[in-house]
């Protein structure tokens, strides 16, 4: 009934990763994160790092975008034991959205219990500057409309039901947790919240697209995070995303402005250590449901 090709990974392929990744290390992370366009430097904060390059994982994927490392660090923040994707894997790069969701249930049978995203994006608000850092509360899942859906296919009742509600994605203690460490960092003057859109990508967005999809209620538009946030809402993991505004979405005939990727990664590296404070302090007042252990 369904292709081949989408049915993706089975529930043992996903679990002989995870135990493999678990022989090779004792740090059982309880937070996974995830870093976006230009904001690798988040994985370096960890302390007492085991690290594997993506091509020496089984069945994982290869990282192919500048500004992408490649890696999934193990360590830990103020004690609490994560792990991190040093770099994420989009539709554009030709894997199935069954692929590019992998790590997000590779996560949870590792058993982290909060993932947290972080992704460039192009400011469509008007009220938006670069540099914004802009707390995900809901999100607009463009090529899920036309039936890209990372749940499409046979579904695993070990993973999670058939239809899982989205209204309550994005973890709303973890939104105000946010914007209070956010105030607390002195972040408000470019701390926002807002609606995340992603499209299929690689290229950039049209001006007619940018001023569609403003109309419709988007607030940022990217190319990734949301494929992962469903399959992590799937498996009943806790999700906090954010984007960094990396470029202001061109919603004007006159303008001069070119999106571009160097611009994104550029932007990255301007506010990556204020994104990478707002992450790690998050991290260490996020209660785990039961005791961390770390060896
Ligand atoms: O992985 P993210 O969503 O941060 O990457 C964004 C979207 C494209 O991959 C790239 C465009 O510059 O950055
Ligand atoms: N559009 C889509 N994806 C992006 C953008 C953008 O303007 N900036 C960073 N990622």
């Amino acid at each position: 009934m369904f292709p081949e090709t989408s049915k993706g990974y089975t529930y043992e392929d996903c679990k002989a990763t995870a135990d493999w990744l678990m022989a090779q290390t004792n740090i059982r992370p309880t937070v996974g994160i995830v870093c976006g366009s230009g904001l690798g430097g988040l994985a370096d904060i960890l302390k007492d790092q085991v690290a594997f390059n993506y091509k020496d994982i089984p069945n994982f994927p290869q990282s192919t975008v500048h500004g992408h490392a490649g890696r999934l660090v193990f360590g830990t923040l103020k004690g609490r034991p994560c792990v991190c994707m040093q770099g994420r894997f989009h539709l554009y790069e030709g894997y199935s959205i069954q692929k590019i969701t992998l790590p997000m249930r590779i996560f949870k049978l590792l058993g982290v219990e909060t993932v947290m995203l972080t992704n460039a994006a192009g400011g469509l608000n008007q009220d938006f500057k670069v540099g914004d850092i802009m707390i995900i509360k809901d999100h607009l899942n463009m090529p899920g409309f036309a039936g890209n859906n990372p749940l499409a296919g046979p579904n695993d009742e070990r993973f999670g039901v058939r239809f899982p509600c989205m209204s309550d994605a994005y973890d709303r203690e973890l939104q105000q947790l946010a914007m209070d460490v956010g105030q607390e960092l002195g972040y408000g003057d470019f701390l926002r919240e807002g609606v995340y859109c992603v499209l299929g990508g690689p290229s950039f967005e049209t001006v007619a697209e940018c001023r569609m999809l403003h109309r419709l209620g988007a607030d940022a538009v990217g190319m990734s995070t949301v494929y992962e946030v469903i399959v992590a809402r799937h498996c009943g993991m806790r999700v906090f995303a954010l984007s960094l505004i990396t470029n202001q979405a061109v919603m004007d005939y006159d303008s001069e402005e070119k999106a571009n990727h160097e611009e994104v990664l550029e932007t990255g590296k301007q506010r990556e250590q204020q994104v990478e404070r707002l992450v790690s302090t998050m991290v260490t007042r996020i209660e785990p449901s039961q005791l961390d252990y770390y060896f």
